[in-house]
């Protein structure tokens, strides 16, 4: 006789949640980005490497698909919040954490990827029951499963309020940035509806890696042979090869030796029309006084380096002077990387005939680049900038000898980084200086802008949206 215990009738044996890994690791993820203030695009490349030597069979398109799920969460998270809102009863600042990151990750499957909405609650729930529990996954499902009575655009027209009566917080629902970013990034368009709305979305895209093949280091043609029929040549800059099918920079021996580097073209040019200015005199000696991680200098020390001349790389912080040092290893000219606070400079005034200060900023122009960034900046982090942004600037027009070049460049398009700096310093500074009009040092770039400045855009130009003012000392 089967002695056995018998289940009591109707109620369903326990069974132990078995989360998807990838929607587990996407998960853990975006917890780390929301506890511990991680940066997603550090913590996720180390999730992925420890589950691919896992061994449990996690491959390229499971990280692929987690990449997915953590970028497009985060970058969507403004759009998803409200519609999350409306779907429960309480303010989403009494749901806990953890709780409102596995219901942006269902909604993000929901609304923002072709999986099937079947799979997309299911898979969700099972991560619910594991990461939150059994009773809150019965709470993920309720929402999920409200939210799935819909499409995005069916959403959008309910929780956005309409475009003309309040056109900043509509595109701030509808585009997923905060609205003072909206009302920030429509300022430096020049107001207009023209254009903001291409500019929200580019910065929801996937931006494309791009290479830069330094030159006297690695021709552009032969990198784009190493790279074989994925690589597309840059849309502006010479040296820029583009990763069609994003690919693995890595795998390709001349970015492992340092011929070749990662770098937006927005970067590129900024490093060109330094170098592309005109100047009387000497040119031997050029500065980047701000140059952690070192990318535009890689760039201006190869540039310098085929006119004979070197090129001083100064990083306040020793971390990322090691890096400078690491990008400019194997550079063909002379070349000096040191540590330094750029505001005390470690050289004789009028030392250099070219120098670059790409200060630190918001990087309100990268925003396609760290998913997060949007929601952790702050409006009072422009003001805050703003003192340093100016000292630089003036220690630049110091560094370099009269008729010599500064190019003040940001990541950031926010005026009160840009022109309001660069106008500030050029009123207030002891060394007189005059803006050179940095536009035809770009030839075959269009939309640069009314100059003498330029302002490169990711809905224009596919590159960051980086700020370039060239100055020459007069006196
Ligand atoms: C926008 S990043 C520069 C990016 C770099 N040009 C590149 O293309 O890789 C600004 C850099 O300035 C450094 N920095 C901040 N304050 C500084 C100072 N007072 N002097 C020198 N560098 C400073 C930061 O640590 C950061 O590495």
């Amino acid at each position: 006789m089967n002695s056995r215990p018998r289940r009591p009738q109707g109620k369903p044996r326990y069974r132990r949640p078995n989360p998807d890994p990838v929607r587990k690791l996407a998960y853990d993820a975006l917890r780390a980005v929301d506890e511990r203030d991680a940066y997603a695009n550090l913590v996720l490349p180390a999730l992925l490497r420890d589950a691919e030597r896992g061994g449990d069979g996690f491959d390229r398109r499971d990280a692929a698909l987690a990449t997915e799920l953590v970028y497009g969460t985060l970058r969507r998270q403004g759009t998803y919040d409200a519609i999350i809102a409306a779907c429960v009863d309480r303010p989403l600042g009494e749901v806990d954490p953890p709780v409102l990151d596995v219901l942006s990750l269902g909604a993000h499957q929901l609304l923002g990827t072709r999986i099937p909405p079947h799979a997309a609650v299911s898979a969700t729930v099972e991560l619910a029951r594991a990461v939150v529990g059994d009773g809150r996954s019965r709470f993920v499902n309720a929402v999920l499963r409200k939210i799935a009575a819909d499409d995005l655009d069916g959403w959008l027209d309910r929780v956005a309020p309409p475009y003309d009566d309040d056109p900043e917080d509509h595109l701030a629902v509808v585009h997923s940035h905060p609205r003072w970013v909206v009302s920030a990034l429509w300022d430096a368009l020049g107001g207009g509806r023209d254009g903001i709305e291409e500019l929200l979305e580019a910065d929801n895209e996937r931006p494309e890696v791009t290479l830069v093949a330094r030159p006297g280091r690695c021709g552009t043609a032969e990198l784009a042979a190493e790279v074989g029929e994925d690589g597309v040549p840059g849309r502006w800059s010479p040296y820029a090869i583009r990763l069609a099918d994003g690919g693995d920079p890595a795998a390709l021996e001349a970015v492992r030796d340092g011929a070749a580097g990662v770098q937006d073209e927005g970067s590129q040019l900024v490093a060109l029309a330094l170098a592309n200015a005109p100047l009387d005199g000497p040119d031997r000696r050029w500065l980047d006084g701000c140059a952690g991680p070192g990318g535009k200098a890689a760039l201006l020390a190869a540039l310098a380096a085929e006119r004979g001349a070197g090129l001083v790389a100064a990083e306040k912080q020793p971390h990322r002077a090691r890096l400078v040092a690491r990008a400019l290893a194997g550079n063909p000219g002379p070349y000096q990387v040191i540590t330094a606070d750029g505001t005390r400079p470690a050289w004789p005034e009028g030392t250099f005939d070219r120098v670059l200060m790409d200060v630190p900023c918001t990087g309100l122009g990268a925003l396609r680049r760290r998913p997060e960034a949007r929601w952790r900046r702050r409006p009072e982090d422009v003001a805050g900038f703003g003192p340093l942004q100016r000292e630089l600037l003036r220690t630049a027009l110091r560094s370099v000898r009269v008729g010599g070049v500064v190019g003040y460049a940001t990541c950031s398009p926010h005026p009160a980084e840009t022109r309001a700096v660069v106008d500030d310093v050029l009123r207030s500074s002891s060394e007189a200086a005059e803006l050179i009009d940095a536009r035809p040092l770009l030839p075959g770039v269009p939309d640069l802008g009314a100059g003498p400045d330029i302002q490169l855009w990711p809905h224009l130009h596919g590159t960051d949206a980086m700020y370039l003012a060239l100055l020459r000392r007069t006196r």
